[in-house]
């Protein structure tokens, strides 16, 4: 990717799961996704945009739960503005929300369950199998049959994860799934969700850039409602490339400076004379696109 791209549309792969194209949504006169195009297959999709980018409102309208305004949305090849086409798409769809509602009086087993009975999956033996599975995935088999009340806000987290992963789907979204993850439990969501990736689309939304260079092939960077970057995650860090440096002082032909240890500056903008490039990283080549994009 060389340069920075308005309302951008991805890389078709081939076997197409999400397209969209002109999807609006607004909240009164604020517009929260303004005219997003997308073709998403198989993989990671990681959005990254600062707070109010609409990375939620995309996520929600990707995960049925809002319908947009405007613009056209298949999903799995079916149009989720048709009842039954909705119906069939949420079977196939795990949908972790921002701030999930959890029954605190259920058990992890029976909150999953109940998702999967919400998904029309009438076989209760074949259902308990696969909760079990997948609490066991996020690491909750030990506590499975404990109130959901009684848990730490980690392992709730990690409920609600697990209700978004029965049925095996071929859609996953994700707002900000690491939140309350400890580290060992980040690294054990990193081998589901590629685990997934090989038989659907996984598209999250995160603060962390570290997160997408580990785990996403694809990253949208969302502004002001709109895509205004996409590529992959080294494509990301390579904007920077030749446009970071460090220094002790603040720079005046930098766009963008932040301390990063005692009295030591990294910038990022045009490199002066004489200063020696440092190593670029995806956080550096985000804040360069936001940057150039305001
Ligand atoms: N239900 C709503 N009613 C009114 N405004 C809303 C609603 N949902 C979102 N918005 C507005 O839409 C814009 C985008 O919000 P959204 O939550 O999608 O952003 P975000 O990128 O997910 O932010 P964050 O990183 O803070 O979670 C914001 O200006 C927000 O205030």
């Amino acid at each position: 990717m060389s340069t920075t791209r308005t309302d951008a549309a991805t890389q078709a792969p081939t076997g197409t799961l999400i397209s969209a194209a002109g999807i609006t949504k607004a909240f009164g006169s604020q517009r929260a996704v303004d005219h997003v195009g997308l073709t998403l297959g198989r993989g990671i999709v990681g959005v990254l945009g600062p707070n109010g980018a609409g990375k939620t409102t995309l996520l929600r309208i990707l995960a049925t739960v809002l319908a947009p305004d405007r613009g056209t949305l298949s999903l799995l090849g079916l149009d989720p503005a048709h009842p039954g086409a909705r119906t069939e798409v949420r079977r196939r769809l795990g949908y972790l929300p921002q701030s999930p509602r959890l029954y605190g009086g259920f058990t992890p087993l029976e909150m999953v369950d109940y998702v999967a009975i919400l998904k029309e999956q009438t076989d209760a033996a074949r259902r308990r199998h696969e909760a079990v599975a997948v609490l066991e995935a996020v690491g909750l088999t030990d506590v499975m049959h404990k109130r959901i009340r009684a848990l730490s806000g980690g392992m709730q987290q990690r409920v609600a994860l697990a209700s978004a992963l029965i049925g095996a789907p071929e859609l996953l979204v994700l707002d900000e799934p690491a939140t309350g993850l400890d580290p060992e439990q980040r690294i054990a969501l990193r081998s589901v969700l590629a685990e997934t990736s090989h038989r659907g689309c996984v598209v999250l939304s995160t603060h962390n850039t570290a997160e997408v260079a580990a785990l996403c092939q694809q990253v949208l960077v969302m502004d002001r409602g709109r895509i205004c970057w996409s590529g992959t995650p080294t494509e990301l860090a390579g904007e920077a490339e030749g446009r970071v440096w460090e220094s002790d002082v603040e720079e005046p032909t930098a766009l963008r400076s932040w301390l990063t240890g005692p009295g030591t500056r990294r910038h990022v903008g045009t490199l002066p004379d004489g200063a020696s490039p440092a190593v670029p990283t995806v956080d550096d080549g985000y804040l360069l696109v936001t940057r150039l994009t305001r």
